[in-house]
């Protein structure tokens, strides 16, 4: 990633949680100078506090980029600290869950480039996958978004924000899919007489194996699927019982979390 304008001008966080963090840590890692960023937050935890960033500091004039990653139900209140660099020449990029661009043209006012992404945790360990969308002012700016992003994984660009609900139910949510996952193979295995301990660690090591030889493989999932599919075997009799119910249970569950999303954006 290009720093250089980070770098020069600053880089502001308003609110750094687990997502905040997640992504910061992903920068910091991949070469990002803290004392280039500046964070918002009431209370930063170690973490934050570890990396050397301007915790709760004077802001910097003009920086390159405004990233807004605090919950969407006190993003009001949180936004006064940052609405001055509204206008036009600073970039705000959200990563709030529900609210739309227009929220934030109305709080920055107009002609405030926004852009809307949806990141995901894995982003701490460069794995993230976020999708990107931005209103006219923040076309322009999509490619820094875009190179800001990728330095912590993969960078899709949707064709209208409206895609951003079922994103967010697929992607940014996703991941608490997988771990529970684990925690549910777990589960299944202390009732079959596994010690907690033993389950657990069968149960971790098998998904972030799995998801290991999905990223490095070029077969697609069905095909990765049928390579432990023995014709007759154990897993085609398993599978029989998982596959009749999953794929509406995630259905079910994505367009609960689409649901939610609308919810929160109002
Ligand atoms: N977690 C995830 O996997 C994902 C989250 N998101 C989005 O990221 C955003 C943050 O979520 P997440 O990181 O999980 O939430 P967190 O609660 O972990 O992070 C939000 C941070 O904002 C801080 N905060 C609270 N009030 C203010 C304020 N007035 N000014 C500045 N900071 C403040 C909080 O501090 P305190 O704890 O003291 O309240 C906290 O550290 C949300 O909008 C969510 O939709 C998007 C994709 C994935
Ligand atoms: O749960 C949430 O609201 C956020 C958005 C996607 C993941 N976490």
């Amino acid at each position: 990633m290009d720093m250089t304008d980070i770098t020069a001008r600053g880089l502001v966080i308003l609110g750094c949680g687990k997502m905040g963090s997640a992504m910061l840590e992903g920068w910091l890692a991949g070469g990002l100078a803290p004392q280039s960023v500046t964070v918002l937050d009431p209370t930063p935890s170690d973490f934050l506090t570890s990396t050397g960033c301007r915790l709760n500091a004077a802001l910097p004039e003009r920086p390159a980029l405004v990233l807004l990653a605090v919950k969407p139900q006190i993003m009001q209140d949180a936004l006064a600290q940052v609405t001055h660099y509204g206008g036009g020449e600073v970039p705000v990029l959200t990563v709030a869950a529900g609210l739309p661009i227009r929220y934030y043209e109305r709080a920055f006012g107009a002609g405030t480039p926004v852009i809307r992404a949806m990141p995901n945790t894995p982003s701490a360990v460069k794995r993230g996958i976020t999708a990107i969308v931005g209103n006219e002012g923040g076309t322009g700016y999509l490619d820094l978004a875009e190179e800001l992003l990728s330095a912590v994984g993969q960078v899709v660009r949707l064709e209208s924000e409206a895609q951003m609900r079922t994103v967010t139910g697929i992607s940014g949510c996703g991941p608490a899919y997988v771990f529970h996952m684990v925690e549910a193979l777990t589960e299944a295995g202390v009732r079959e007489g596994l010690s907690e301990e033993v389950a657990g660690q069968l149960a971790r090591a098998t998904i972030s194996g799995a998801g290991a030889l999905l990223d490095s493989s070029d077969e697609s999932a069905a095909q990765l699927r049928t390579n432990v599919t023995s014709p007759n075997g154990v897993t085609e009799v398993a599978l029989r019982t998982l596959m009749e119910e999953l794929p509406d249970l995630m259905h079910r569950t994505v367009m609960a979390a689409i649901k939610r999303d609308e919810e929160l954006s109002k």
